[in-house]
């Protein structure tokens, strides 16, 4: 095994480890980027909806185990940009408060070691950088930015404009989604999206989409002081003798292993992988694992309680760009409830190919059509609560995910009230669950706002990351993906990651 030797070192490309890079690369040091994925082809596939929610096109093949050891396969894949190739570019802020302690009805969701306003910088500089679109002001819970949007927000189309008049008229705050988007809905003819119904959960063949790949991978890996290598997937991480330092990166390239050196070495796995990567990097100073001494690597996995509906009504839905509206009147509860229940939000249109996988609860052909053309479909989000025993573990070098649901209680009472509030403004006469957008069959299977797995903290006994998301335990290696997060709060991820990922690299940059 030959060996090279670079400042940094980045392993994985999406949402933490894309936007790292960005930040890293202009600061003229020797990086080596990492990524298991290749670059996803562009192809008519992109945008088939049977190839894309039937055949799961896009997502790995790899078999994970549950508790049980039943085999089911992840829905997440790898990709250079990681899951925001495929992600519906929702680019939400925490609120301030989820930065603290909150008593939920199931428990309590911890503090973070940093604030809102610690963070707030790096939102405003990720907002930037992936052009979010949207409006302040209309969403009662959305905490203070120093900036406007750098876009003013996607429009609703008339059904979607004509839900919002009703939602506010009973008093609610309906708001638009901020959206990572390359849309100019004045000038449809110059915009690099074209507004079509294949974005919330597909890759974009016109690369309209803000994600890690085209936003910050792209633009940076023909830099003299950037490398690349893709199908490059990491084995495990070698430490020197004193076990405080990452000496080596192993890595297997077409069938065979490569060792480099780097001066920081930074995982950004997604959260599951990047536990699994400390997990099989345990060695006589590590027995538990790399950077494990807390005992919490693999642990406080989280996933989000997640929801989808579609509230169907006489009324056609003819609109084709759909994920534009969003509702947090809830969030934190409500008269009869003081507790958080989460978030509201539309989903990319649903069509009668995503709904045919569940064709045996319903009819078939022409029914699942009519039904996709009169729903309006949206996803509900709650927060679940960090558990020590929901956790990633290793069996003979496979994946192993135990998770049991928590924290429901809000949840629930959300999805009912949404559906009681659809009914009474008439945007549904009856309400369908909808089980595809993350095939929750197999509950399991929905990692897609996966976190968790090596929380920062104050207390290297509780955390395995320290407030710069540096490992308490090993001097030159940090964790920049959904890992690091204590609490979910019940947003959309990607956007928290991405700002804290800019954060991480200035530190870094300035070290
Ligand atoms: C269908 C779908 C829709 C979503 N919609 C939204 C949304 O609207 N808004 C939002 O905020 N979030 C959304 N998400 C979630 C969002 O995509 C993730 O939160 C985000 O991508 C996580 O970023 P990450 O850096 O933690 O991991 P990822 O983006 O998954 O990146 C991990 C990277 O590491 C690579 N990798 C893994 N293991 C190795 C290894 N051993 N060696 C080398 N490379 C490795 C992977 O290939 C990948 O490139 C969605 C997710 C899905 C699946």
């Amino acid at each position: 095994m030959a060996e090279e030797k670079y400042d940094f070192i980045i392993i994985g490309t999406g949402a933490g480890g894309g936007t790292l890079l960005h930040k890293l690369a202009p600061t003229g040091k020797r990086i080596l980027v990492l990524e298991r994925g290749g670059f996803l082809p562009r192809e008519k596939e992109n945008w088939d909806t049977v190839q894309v929610f039937q055949k799961d096109r896009y997502h790995t093949d790899e078999e994970w185990k549950d508790h049980k050891g039943r085999s089911f396969h992840p829905g997440t894949g790898y990709w250079v940009g990681g899951n925001t190739k495929v992600y519906g570019a929702a680019l939400f802020r925490l609120r301030e408060k989820d930065f603290g302690l909150v008593e939920h009805s199931g428990g309590v969701s911890p503090a973070w070691p940093i604030s809102y306003k610690e963070l707030e910088p790096y939102y405003t500089q990720a907002e930037k950088l992936y052009g979010v679109r949207g409006r302040r002001q209309m969403d009662r819970t959305e905490p203070k930015a120093s900036e406007e949007y750098p876009f003013g927000p996607i429009k609703h189309e008339p059904r979607i404009q004509e839900i919002h008049n009703l939602l506010e008229k009973k008093g609610y705050n309906p708001f638009y989604i901020p959206l990572g988007v390359k849309l100019h809905d004045d000038m449809l003819e110059s915009s690099k999206c074209i507004r079509c119904d294949t974005c919330d959960g597909f890759p974009c063949l016109v690369h309209a989409k803000s994600d890690a790949d085209v936003d910050c991978v792209r633009p940076n890996m023909t830099m003299q002081n950037v490398e690349l290598r893709t199908h490059a997937k990491v084995e495990c991480l070698v430490t020197d003798e004193s076990g405080k330092r990452v000496e080596t990166v192993v890595y297997s390239k077409d069938g065979e292993k490569h060792a480099v050196k780097g001066n920081t070495v930074v995982i950004s796995c997604g959260a599951v992988n990047s536990a699994a990567l400390l997990l099989a990097s345990a060695n006589d100073k590590h027995p538990d694992g790399l950077a494990n001494s807390s005992g919490m690597v693999g642990r406080n996995f989280m996933k989000h309680n997640n929801g989808a509906i579609l509230g169907i009504s006489s009324k056609p839905n003819p609109t084709v760009f759909q994920k534009t509206m969003a509702v947090n009147d809830f969030y934190w509860g409500d008269d009869e409830f003081k507790y958080p229940m989460g978030h509201v939000q539309l989903l990319g249109k649903v069509n009668k190919d995503m709904l045919a996988a569940d064709a045996p609860a319903f009819a078939p052909g022409l029914v699942l059509d009519k039904m996709a053309s009169h729903s309006v479909d949206w996803w509900i989000t709650g927060e679940d609560l960090p558990d020590p025993e929901n956790r990633v573990t290793l069996k003979d070098g496979k994946i192993h995910l135990h998770y049991t649901d928590n924290n429901l209680k809000g949840f629930d009472r959300l999805m009912k009230k949404w559906c009681d509030i659809l009914k009474e403004i008439e945007c549904a006469d009856y309400i369908v669950p909808h089980s595809l957008y993350f095939r929750k069959k197999i509950p399991l299977q929905a990692v897609g706002h996966q976190c968790g797995t090596a929380r920062f903290g104050e207390d290297p006994k509780t955390s395995v990351l320290d407030k710069n998301c540096r490992t308490h335990d090993v001097e030159n290696l940090y964790v920049v993906d959904g890992s690091f997060f204590p609490s979910s709060g019940a947003v959309n991820p990607s956007l928290t990651i991405m700002a804290n990922a800019l954060r991480v690299g200035e530190h870094l940059a300035k070290s």
